[in-house]
């Protein structure tokens, strides 16, 4: 329906804004595009998974998200990769590992600060009716 679409549309935009502010942040300048093979040989032989936060603007754009919660799996990912290539004692696994979960706790406090529940609620549904 019209309004499904005006519904999701209005999640789009609301997701781009808010990616778009995470991704201002010099510290997260780690997880702001894909993992270049050449720069990391051995990333894709221990994350199975790779995102970053330039794939998920793609996925907004491709209407991959219908739900905050669906997005939120995608920032999950970003975190949980950097915390299980991440995982020794010295100081620069320490500090991307951080900076992994500032990452997440920026999305999530975001999310709960400005995603009304009811408009979750909505995008939820249509997500389930189709
Ligand atoms: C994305 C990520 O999780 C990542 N982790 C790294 N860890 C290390 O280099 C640690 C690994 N343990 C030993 C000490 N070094 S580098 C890196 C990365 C960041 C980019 O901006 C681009 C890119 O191609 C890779």
């Amino acid at each position: 329906r019209e309004s499904e679409e005006a519904t999701l549309r209005e999640l789009r935009i609301f997701l781009r804004e808010v990616l778009s502010r995470i991704a201002l942040e010099r510290k997260f300048r780690n997880f702001a595009k894909a993992v270049d093979p050449e720069e990391v040989p051995d990333y894709f032989a221990v994350i199975k998974n790779p995102m970053d936060l330039s794939t998920m603007m793609n996925k907004i754009n491709m209407h991959e998200y219908t739900s905050a919660k669906d997005f939120l799996v995608d920032i999950d990912l970003i975190t949980s990769n950097a915390l299980e290539y991440n995982p020794d004692q010295d100081p620069s696994d320490r500090q991307i590992r951080n900076y992994a979960c500032e990452l997440k706790d920026m999305a999530y406090a975001i999310i709960d600060a400005e995603m009304d529940s009811d408009f979750e609620q909505t995008c939820v549904d249509i997500a389930t009716s189709r």
